[in-house]
């Protein structure tokens, strides 16, 4: 009996830390840590909403939706009170801003100055909300005239555009090709550029995206230089047949959690979290991350033999004998951060597809209303202003059009994958006013499972509106069940190991009802139709 005594104790007894898949390594207590509280796998929130509410919400939805689409006439759906006026709320809003200049100056004597900060107005902390702003924000009555208002002209975008051609990047960029190097017009390159159009940068059932992907992962490294854009180390990798490619190495194993005193824009960039993001894009039916696909990479012959002298520059040996790179950036770029080889040159991270940039093709960078203070003392206006969205962005002409839904559906889907870090809104504007977001840099995402961050949703919670097309997707993946569609996905293709450890990928379905959740609210405030708009955008 000592004997098998002797062996029971064994098997209970902590793995040593080398022996620990360290995807797995955050079921075993650190026992060196004294004071770490236990892992708790339980979510800090869950939502109220059951399935069948939810299969209801559905059937009113789709219902209602004939109404609208088959509405005799949209001025009676949104009736507008013939006295309101729009450019009353301009008026005022300009004033309001105006006596808001007034007393910060006044205000700005005593009040130690965050002069780096950007030029949205923030609140101080600490402080209670101003009443009188409060007060002189938009009315009950004045908010449902401007609700239907926006629905009209909603609706006035959808018949300008509903019959506009789709474009391609193929056509955006054919004529100048042809003049200057109408070979690339052969390359795979040109023909994953047919597929990016202005409504999604990729086809997901076409033979382009399976090569595109297979290039990424296994296309020869030509040339490694950095990305001088950006706060951390990125590399762009020239890869055969003209493709280029952004690499966002391994930074944290797959179980980091974003450290609890860090602010989200101190917060490392995951390798990890840019691929799951678009497997996520893709399985709810966006389309609209440029592919990314993980990449075991050899530090050596793939990076440092084809760096560019700068990058090269960085280059040396850690004590424990692995090659490193450390790069030039803002955030993260120094010997203690360094990216290395581990072990031995063997390197993991993500590949995405640059799409062109400037001066081939323009880009649109929209600031985000609803963009975080990314200061530590100061937020942001949405954050105390609930009535944010009617006082600003119903106001702002360039959200007359599907930007605004566009801009709902990014903050579903933010939430899902538990990005805060959404400052800006790209999208390429060379495409012309119809034209989707793209939803690049995502690898900020996935940093915590064990909480859901609400105030990402704030666009939903305070404009309630909604696309029914990606109601109606979400639903369907709802029934099929996310994160089973997503673990599949993750399983499709790719060479990297468990993208996502169990716990972020049910942190997907729990997201999701909350979502549905929130969406019921506005729905019980507003009514379906008064929240749910067909843009005619799929
Ligand atoms: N796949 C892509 N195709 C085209 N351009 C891209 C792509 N990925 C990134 N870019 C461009 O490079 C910029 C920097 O990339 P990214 O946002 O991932 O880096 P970042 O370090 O997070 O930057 P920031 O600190 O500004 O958020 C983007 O704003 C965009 O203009
Ligand atoms: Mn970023």
């Amino acid at each position: 009996t000592n004997e098998f005594e002797r062996q029971e104790q064994l098997r209970d007894a902590p793995l040593p830390p080398g022996a620990v898949p360290f995807w797995s390594a955050l079921d075993h207590q650190n026992i060196y840590d004294l004071y770490a509280p236990s892992a708790s796998k339980e979510p800090k929130q869950s939502s109220n909403i059951t399935r069948q509410r939810i299969e209801e919400l559905f059937q009113l939805i789709r219902n209602a939706r004939t109404d609208q689409t088959h509405s005799v006439s949209i001025k009676k759906l949104y009736p507008i009170d013939p006295g309101w006026n729009f450019q009353k709320l301009i008026d005022e809003r300009v004033a309001r801003e105006k006596e808001d200049e007034n007393k910060k100056d006044s205000d700005a004597h005593d009040e130690a100055n965050d002069s780096n900060t950007n030029s949205t107005k923030t609140t101080p902390i600490n402080s209670l909300p101003d009443l009188t702003t409060i007060e002189k924000t938009v009315n009950e009555y004045d908010k449902i005239q401007l609700r239907h208002y926006i629905h009209q002209l909603l609706h006035k975008w959808k018949k300008e555009h509903e019959n506009d051609k789709i474009v391609t990047i193929a056509d955006l960029m054919h004529d100048e090709i042809l003049q200057e190097e109408p070979s690339r017009l052969n390359t795979s390159w040109y023909a994953c550029m047919t597929k990016a159009t202005n409504l999604r940068v990729y086809d997901p059932h076409s033979m382009e995206l399976k090569r595109l992907l297979n290039h990424l992962q296994n296309g020869e490294v030509i040339e490694a230089s950095e990305m001088s854009q950006g706060t951390q180390i990125k590399i762009i990798l020239d890869l055969p047949d003209g493709f280029e490619a952004l690499f966002k190495p391994y930074r944290v194993p797959r179980n980091y959690q974003t450290l609890p005193d860090h602010f989200y824009f101190s917060d490392v960039e995951r390798h990890h979290a840019e691929i799951a993001a678009f497997h996520v894009d893709r399985i709810l039916g966006f389309y609209r991350v440029p592919p990314v696909i993980g990449r075991l990479v050899d530090i050596t012959r793939d990076i440092r033999e084809t760096a560019t002298e700068e990058l090269a520059k960085t280059f040396f040996t850690s004590p424990a004998n692995n090659t490193c790179f450390r790069g030039h950036c803002s955030y993260y770029c120094d010997t203690s951060h360094a990216v290395c080889g581990k072990p031995g040159n063997r390197l993991e991270g993500s590949v995405q597809v640059l799409l062109p940039r400037p001066p081939e093709i323009d880009w649109d960078k929209i600031t985000h209303p609803y963009r975080r203070s990314y200061s530590a003392v100061r937020k942001a206006k949405w954050e105390s202003d609930e009535n944010y969205c009617y006082d600003h962005v119903f106001l702002d002409e360039e959200f007359h059009s599907r930007l605004l839904l566009d801009m709902m559906d990014l903050s579903a889907y933010d939430f899902l994958i538990g990005n805060m870090d959404r400052h800006h809104m790209m999208r390429i504007g060379s495409f012309g006013a119809n034209t989707a977001l793209i939803h690049l840099d995502n690898g900020r995402s996935f940093g915590r499972y064990d909480h859901d961050e609400l105030t990402i949703l704030a666009p939903i919670r305070q404009c309630c509106l909604f696309r029914y097309s990606t109601f109606a997707r979400l639903h369907r993946v709802y029934r099929q069940g996310l994160s089973t569609l997503v673990t599949r996905s993750l399983e499709n293709g790719e060479k990297l190991q468990k993208i996502l450890i169990d716990e972020h990928v049910a942190a997907l379905d729990r997201r999701l009802e909350i979502l549905f959740d929130h969406l019921h609210v506005c729905i019980k405030t507003h009514t379906v139709k008064g929240v749910m708009v067909d843009d005619g955008i799929d």
